[in-house]
């Protein structure tokens, strides 16, 4: 059902652009138009619909071939088919080359869509259409190059004025909008559509200034492809396109000046120039856009990984490998700075050395595998066993060493029995771990670690002698 209504509004608009540039043109010889809008229809309709929607092109030509124009009937249909024919194979062409409905992201879409979108259907409308024009005499044999040129310039003129901008506001491709763009927009269109009625409209021929005038249309275009979306500077394009048109018709404008007997043509040739540029520019701004959007991804995961290297070497720089506890050096450096804490506040401080019982047996007995799981053991029962804000850490191979700050020796020593009571628990068929441990408090005179530590090896050393016999059972 979709498709049934998508065809009869290509034939209604197809019709209706028919009917409208003939009404505009009548006062020109009208076959071949001098331009041609229902081209950009019918290119459009193909590039979005596909060859679905040749039934709705080909009903909106044969209806301006066969009731506007008065073709004889073998006539209008055979063009009409042209008029389907050349769209519908550039649309085709243009999906084949570039993958897309909407070719105007890259400059290579661009590419394939002015050649094969554009300059190849006209081509083959105007080849075709001028020879069967020849053969029904509609055309002198003398004036051939002369209705070919002016029948392939029409067809790319009307592609050009409708083509891109209906293509992009049918598309209802979402556009990223900067904020104060719409105002910058309007003010720029305006400005622009104001220039464009002057330049065509405001002055008759034989005063104007300067045939070059409507080339500056150039700078708003592109400012609009630039800053704000190509379908505004399309769309812009488009009203200026239909404004000249309307000038040059009435024998107003800068193209009655350059003497020739076609100023339409010139129309045309502006449009197509101003279209190409269009499209090579929105295509570049897009281009930049997809690499600065690239940049940003990559740069975003570079930052990631920056940071989570940085990560990994700080903990390998402060952590033990086998226990994660602090490592030796990160232990003596937060250390320092708990005791020189506890000497400003004048708080006690407490230090325990644990040492693993016995290491030497358990590895010689069981292999290294077996006493490295005993000193996760004792590491596993001083996490447990400590307080957030206490340190603890590996000094060295089976020796622990912890700070308990605002803590005093009684308080030291019910850690201590803690640590003992979970490794007790935490004995397992196989692996019985023990550990000696020293308890030492800051006094006044430690004004380094090192003297806190020393008391509480010493105070471990003392344990150890009188529990003898510490080790592994199976
Ligand atoms: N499996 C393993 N063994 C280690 C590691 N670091 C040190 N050791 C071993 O631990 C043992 C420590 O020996 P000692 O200092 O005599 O201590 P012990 O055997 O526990 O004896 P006591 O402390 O008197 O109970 C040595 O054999 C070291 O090789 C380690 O990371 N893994």
């Amino acid at each position: 059902m979709r498709t049934e209504w998508q065809n009869l509004s290509v034939a209604l608009a197809y019709a209706a652009a028919g009917f409208g540039t003939s009404a505009l043109l009548s006062g020109f010889s009208f076959f071949p138009s001098p331009f041609w809008p229902p081209a950009g229809i019918a290119l459009a309709a193909a590039l979005l619909g596909g060859t679905r929607l040749w039934p709705g092109i080909f009903a909106g030509a044969f209806f301006v071939n066969w009731r506007l124009f008065g073709l004889p009937l073998p006539l209008a249909i055979a063009i009409s088919v042209v008029n389907v024919a050349a769209p519908v194979f550039g649309a085709q062409l243009v999906r084949w080359t570039t993958h897309s409905k909407l070719p105007f992201a890259r400059l290579r879409q661009v590419v394939c869509f002015v050649v094969f979108g554009a300059i190849v259907p006209a081509c083959l409308a105007a080849s075709v259409g001028v020879a069967l024009a020849v053969a029904a005499s509609l055309v002198p044999l003398k004036g051939i190059d002369s209705a070919w040129w002016r029948w392939m310039l029409s067809e790319a003129g009307g592609i050009f004025l409708l083509g891109p901008t209906l293509i992009l506001w049918l598309a209802h491709r979402r556009e990223r909008r900067r904020r104060g763009m719409p105002w910058e927009a309007a003010a720029v269109a305006t400005a622009t559509l104001v220039f464009a009625v002057a330049v065509f409209l405001g002055i008759r021929a034989p005063e104007h200034p300067f045939e070059g005038l409507p080339y500056l249309l150039f700078g708003p275009v592109l400012w609009l492809t630039v800053r704000c979306s190509l379908r505004a500077a399309t769309t812009l394009l488009s009203a200026v396109a239909l404004i000249a048109i309307g000038g040059t018709l009435l024998r107003h404008g800068p193209f009655h000046l350059l003497g020739n007997s076609q100023p339409l043509l010139s129309v045309g040739l502006l449009v197509v120039a101003l279209g190409i540029s269009t499209l090579a520019m929105g295509a570049l701004v897009s281009e930049r856009r997809a690499a600065e959007e690239k940049l940003m991804r990559l740069n975003e995961t570079l930052e990631k990984r920056v940071a989570e290297r940085t990560e990994e070497l700080h903990r390998r720089a402060t952590r033990d490998g086998l226990t994660g506890l602090c490592n030796r050096a990160y232990f003596f450096e937060r250390g320092e700075t708990m005791l020189a804490d506890a000497r400003t506040s004048g708080r006690p401080l407490a230090a325990l050395i644990i040492d693993v019982d016995g290491l030497k047996v358990i590895n010689d007995s069981y292999g290294h595998h077996m006493g490295d799981a005993a000193i996760t053991r004792v590491a596993e029962a001083c996490r447990t066993g400590l307080r957030e804000g206490d340190l603890v850490g590996r000094i060295g191979g089976d020796e622990f060493a912890a700070l308990l700050p605002a803590t005093d020796e009684a308080g030291a020593r019910k850690v201590s029995a803690r640590i003992e009571r979970t490794l007790r628990l935490a004995a397992t068929p196989g692996l019985d771990v023990g550990a000696s441990i020293g308890v030492a408090v800051r006094a006044e005179s430690d004004t380094a670690l090192d003297a806190l530590l020393r008391r509480a090896d010493a105070a471990m050393y003392a344990e150890k002698q009188n529990r003898p016999g510490a080790g592994a059972e199976t």
